[in-house]
């Protein structure tokens, strides 16, 4: 299931209607909000698309506030609604907005570009913004380094982003929106999140609103030896 909407600055969408209880019995869906953060043009856009959509769109433009993306996943019988917020990386189109992107979040998805070393270094901003925005320190977070068809362009050695990875108590995933072959490793980005949020029993429905109980357990490197995440369900 695909589905998007932007908020600009300030605004927010309407509850969707729930089920009628008339009709069937009422089977609450657990939502996941899991944000995506990075540099513009590192391709969070392309991600979040391939992940909801299956696809690598042909064309984007520079995220302005916000896109949200959803995906139903069934894990264990359960289904599980994902809100991805595919946020913008340029500080103008984003400023306004921040308060909004951290607001409730269950995961946290750092992005860069293998190509771009700037846009490695500048992760720890990115992390340093996260934390300056009492996102609790169990929420669980993700280092994605994407565009790794550009095989010949590529900037930052898997090992320092390993070691990166590492320092921060995240996993890695080195991927590409682009390959379709990489579209595997894109979607376990997300369903390893999923995964370890499921996990948590003591995290109730909710809708955007309303923060819940903390995540309990520790990130966790799933496959040391690859340097790449994998799910593991
Ligand atoms: N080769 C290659 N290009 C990619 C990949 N992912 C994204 N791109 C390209 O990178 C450019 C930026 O992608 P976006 O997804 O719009 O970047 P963004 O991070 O959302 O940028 P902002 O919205 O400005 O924050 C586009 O030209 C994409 O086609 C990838 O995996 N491989
Ligand atoms: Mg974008």
């Amino acid at each position: 299931m695909l589905s998007q909407s932007r908020m600009a600055a300030g605004g927010g969408g309407g509850r969707p209607p729930g089920p009628d209880p008339a009709l069937e019995p009422y089977v609450q869906t657990r939502i996941f909000k899991i944000i995506v953060i990075g540099d513009s043009n590192v391709g969070k856009t392309c991600l979040t698309f391939r992940f909801c959509g299956g696809t690598f769109p042909g064309k984007t433009e520079a995220t302005i506030g916000v896109d949200f993306r959803e995906k139903t996943v069934e894990i264990e019988g359960e289904r599980i609604k994902v809100q991805v917020w595919d946020t913008a990386g340029q500080e103008r189109f984003r400023k306004s907005m921040v308060e909004h992107y951290y607001r409730n979040v269950h995961a946290v998805v750092f992005v860069y570009d293998v190509t771009k070393m700037s846009s490695f270094t500048n992760l720890k901003t990115w992390i340093e913004e996260c934390n300056g925005h009492a996102v609790p320190p169990l929420v669980p977070r993700v280092l994605v380094g994407n565009k790794c068809d550009l095989k010949d362009l590529i900037q930052v050695p898997s090992s320092l982003a390993l070691k990166f990875a590492d320092a921060h108590n995240m996993l890695l995933f080195e991927t590409s929106a682009k390959d379709p072959q990489e579209s595997q490793n894109v979607d376990a980005i997300f369903m390893c999140l999923v995964c370890r949020l499921k996990a948590q029993r003591s995290l109730p429905c909710r809708d955007t609103e309303g923060w819940p109980a903390q995540p309990q357990s520790q990130p966790r490197r799933l496959d040391e030896a690859s340097g790449k995440g994998s799910c593991p369900c």
